[in-house]
């Protein structure tokens, strides 16, 4: 764990719920052709949400046998959900592309940096607290979990000033457009460097 070639870089979009961080690393990663590293939930599936796309949503019984085989490089408990990330999927993508993309809250993202150093740009996604209040209730998220998550929203702000990059997203294909412009530079340096 946390041995990587040279080149092989990891992409952490993070930042506040609601921010928009799924849908811009997904449009992100689909443009630069980036392979998605999924992480193991144990809530239900959204509406929309498909299991082997958006998480690979297990039980909590299976999470727990996962858990004590200790195959979790990070594990949080979020509102009474298990969220984690084992190291043989990330593993298992480097040998698909030199280049991966993974979508964390700020903890997360702090183990993964503390693990893999300089192989892990982070990507901090914002919005104000009303816009993502609104983006969850336009979801139909219940008022209740989305007070939850609104409840460290500040906490998560303050993770910008350690991440790599930071940007707004207010107008989605701007953020994209942006944010794919920035990790072009990275895939461009590991093409030069090789060469
Ligand atoms: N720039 C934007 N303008 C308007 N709506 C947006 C924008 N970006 C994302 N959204 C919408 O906001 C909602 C939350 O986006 P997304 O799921 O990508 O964010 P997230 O940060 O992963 O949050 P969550 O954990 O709540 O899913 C979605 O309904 C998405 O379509
Ligand atoms: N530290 C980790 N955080 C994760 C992981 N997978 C998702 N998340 C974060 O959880 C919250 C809630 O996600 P939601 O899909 O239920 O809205 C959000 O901040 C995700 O980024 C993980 O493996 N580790």
């Amino acid at each position: 764990m946390g041995e990587l070639k040279e080149r092989e870089l990891i992409f952490v979009f993070t930042g506040p719920d609601g921010s928009g961080r799924k849908s811009v690393a997904d449009s992100v990663g689909t443009t630069l052709g980036l392979t998605k590293v999924l992480s193991y939930a144990t809530r239900k599936p959204r509406p929309g949400e498909v299991n082997g796309q958006d998480y690979h949503f297990i039980t909590p019984e299976l999470y727990g046998q996962l858990d004590d085989e200790g195959g979790f490089i990070e594990n949080v408990t979020i509102n009474h959900i298990r969220y984690g990330l084992r190291d043989k999927d990330i593993e298992r993508s480097f040998q698909h592309n030199g280049c991966i993309y993974l979508i964390l809250d700020p903890e997360g993202a702090e183990i993964l940096k503390r693990t893999y150093g300089d192989h892990v740009i982070r990507i901090f996604i914002y919005a104000d607290r009303n816009t993502v209040e609104q983006r969850q209730r336009d979801e139909g998220q219940l008022e209740d979990v989305i007070a939850a998550r609104l409840s460290h929203y500040e906490a998560d702000i303050a993770y910008q000033s350690q991440c790599e990059h930071a940007f707004e997203n207010y107008d989605l294909a701007h953020t994209v457009f942006d944010i794919t412009n920035t990790l072009e530079g990275y895939l461009e340096r590991n093409l030069v460097e090789r060469d």
